[in-house]
């Protein structure tokens, strides 16, 4: 039976060389079809997260299951190959290359060419911007339009799960709430989203579940909303309470 956690990561240790820990008995869940989004002070240990649980860091202790098995100790091949994709942060567009193209580079496993184009319609229901621009030059496509092909590219291998690594980065408010929304959209199209947000309470906004984090330990989770409503979360960890009208 497919379990309804797809990626668990419990009691993670995890640090670079011969430096101090970074995470420090960290526990995260992320159901099957939902949003988590992880946010937290500066160097608490986000993007450490995504990066042990994609396989890039090998934790010192703890353990990582995804869709029920013990991953733990391997490497992002083949934890790809297991159901999971990741994001990282910063721009991963081949900016001379087409949207087809650089979308199509996320479908290099698969030899089977009907399933290729099957995937690459389920790509483009869910980004509309990658279906309109398919054939156009990546490059030519602004900063949140080229976030999307990125997107498209890590669901080329239908994956159970996606790790996002800052997606709204060097993003207008306005191109922040687009990138979310598509956000949602992988979400609704089933796929579970493990992300990591420097804006955080708009990034709460869209999700289900929210992790703070500090001092490479969760120190709350719970339903983002409830996390948003709370006013002492939001005076440490999101940048103080939002303006009334
Ligand atoms: N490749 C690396 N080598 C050595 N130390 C690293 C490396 N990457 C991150 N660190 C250290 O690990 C700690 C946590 O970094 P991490 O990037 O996980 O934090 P973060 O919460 O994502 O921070 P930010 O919000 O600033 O992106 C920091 O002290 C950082 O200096």
């Amino acid at each position: 039976m497919a379990s309804d956690v797809i990626l668990e990561l419990t009691d993670i240790e995890a640090g670079y060389g011969k430096a101090a820990l970074v995470l420090r008995g960290l526990s995260v869940q992320v159901p099957r079809g939902t949003v988590v989004c992880l946010v937290g002070p500066n160097g608490a240990g986000k993007s450490t997260v995504l990066k042990v649980a994609s396989g890039l860091l090998r934790p010192r202790s703890g353990t990582i299951r995804l869709n029920g098995e013990d991953v733990t100790g391997q490497g992002p091949q083949a934890l790809l190959r297991a159901g999971l994709s990741h994001v990282l942060q910063g721009h991963s567009v081949f900016r001379e290359m087409t949207v087809e193209e650089n979308v199509m580079l996320g479908g290099y496993s698969v030899a089977d060419q009907s399933l290729l184009a099957e995937r690459a319609d389920f790509v483009k229901t869910i980004f509309p911007v990658v279906a309109d621009r398919w054939a156009q030059t990546a490059g030519l496509l602004s900063g949140g339009q080229q976030k999307q092909v990125e997107f498209a590219r890590a669901l080329m291998v239908r994956p159970d799960v996606v790790l996002l690594d800052e997606p709204s980065m060097g993003l207008d408010p306005k191109k922040t709430t687009t990138v979310f929304e598509q956000v949602a959209r992988m979400r609704d199209a089933g796929v579970a989203v493990l992300i990591v947000e420097q804006n955080a309470r708009r990034a709460l906004e869209m999700a289900d579940i929210g992790c703070v984090l500090d001092l490479g330990k969760v120190f709350t989770s719970g339903p983002a909303q409830e996390l948003l409503a709370d006013p002492k979360l939001s005076d440490l960890y999101l940048g103080g309470r939002p303006a009334t009208t």
